[in-house]
């Protein structure tokens, strides 16, 4: 009988992954590259979630992604190379740093056509974007600030369209769903929005499991109805 003499971390598990599976290009690995460099923190998707990300943009044929939390581009890149041609992604981000860099390293991945970042508190670009009268989005993308979670999945709902598929970040966040004193700040607005997400009436959902940045995670996905 085959024995396992070692039991692998999750870390060096994704790591294989990663180098096995998913290959990341030369433009992703110099975003993760320039967040460190920029004393970011390292909170993007992992590859794999990012590689999910862009499937889940390809499977879902989407044009039109929208990207709550920007961060150095990561996600974005890997969404919007999962677009076709015409497609277009809006990504909203709090900090002028941020997306200075995001800006850098979308344009260093061919990506400049297609992608508009706006900075500001993505409250208010959300606003502004039913304001503008924007088409409706295919694809929703939520991984910033926390508490807004709930405000958000609504948002993706109004901004979205029957069929509009919505990916949740950090619906896990290392079991604080189950107990909050993991991380008091960010895990009522996680329960909050798995909590809407069960019961709001255009939307169908359901969680994954994943390993993120800081360990066990998970994606909520969900459709508008
Ligand atoms: C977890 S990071 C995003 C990671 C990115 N999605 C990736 O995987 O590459 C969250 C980002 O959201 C931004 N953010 C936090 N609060 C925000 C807000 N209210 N409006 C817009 N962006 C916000 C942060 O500055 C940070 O860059």
């Amino acid at each position: 009988m085959f024995e396992h003499k070692t039991q692998p971390e999750w870390l060096a598990v994704e790591d294989f992954l990663t180098t096995t599976v998913v290959h990341p290009d030369g433009a992703l690995k110099q975003a993760v590259r320039s967040a460190v460099d920029a004393g970011m923190p390292p909170i993007e998707v992992t590859p794999n979630a990012g590689k999910l990300l862009k499937l889940l943009v390809q499977l879902s044929g989407a044009r039109r992604v929208l990207e709550i939390g920007t961060l150095a581009g990561f996600s974005t890149i890997w969404m919007a190379q999962g677009l076709p041609d015409g497609g277009r992604l809006v990504t909203c981000e709090y900090l002028t740093k941020h997306a200075d860099i995001a800006q850098t390293n979308v344009e260093a991945a061919g990506l400049g056509d297609m992608v508009e970042i706006r900075v500001g508190a993505a409250l208010d670009t959300l606003a502004a974007l039913q304001a503008e009268g924007q088409e409706p989005f295919d694809f929703v993308f939520i991984d910033a600030d926390k508490e807004n979670d709930a405000a958000y999945l609504e948002w993706a709902v109004r901004l979205g369209r029957p069929g509009t598929v919505v990916v949740l970040d950090n619906a896990v966040w290392e079991g604080a769903v189950l107990d909050s004193s993991i991380d008091e700040v960010n895990a009522p607005g996680i329960i909050s929005a798995l909590e809407l997400l069960g019961k709001h009436p255009q939307l169908d959902a359901t969680v994954i499991q994943t390993v993120g940045s800081k360990g066990w995670d998970g994606f909520a996905l969900a459709r508008v109805r």
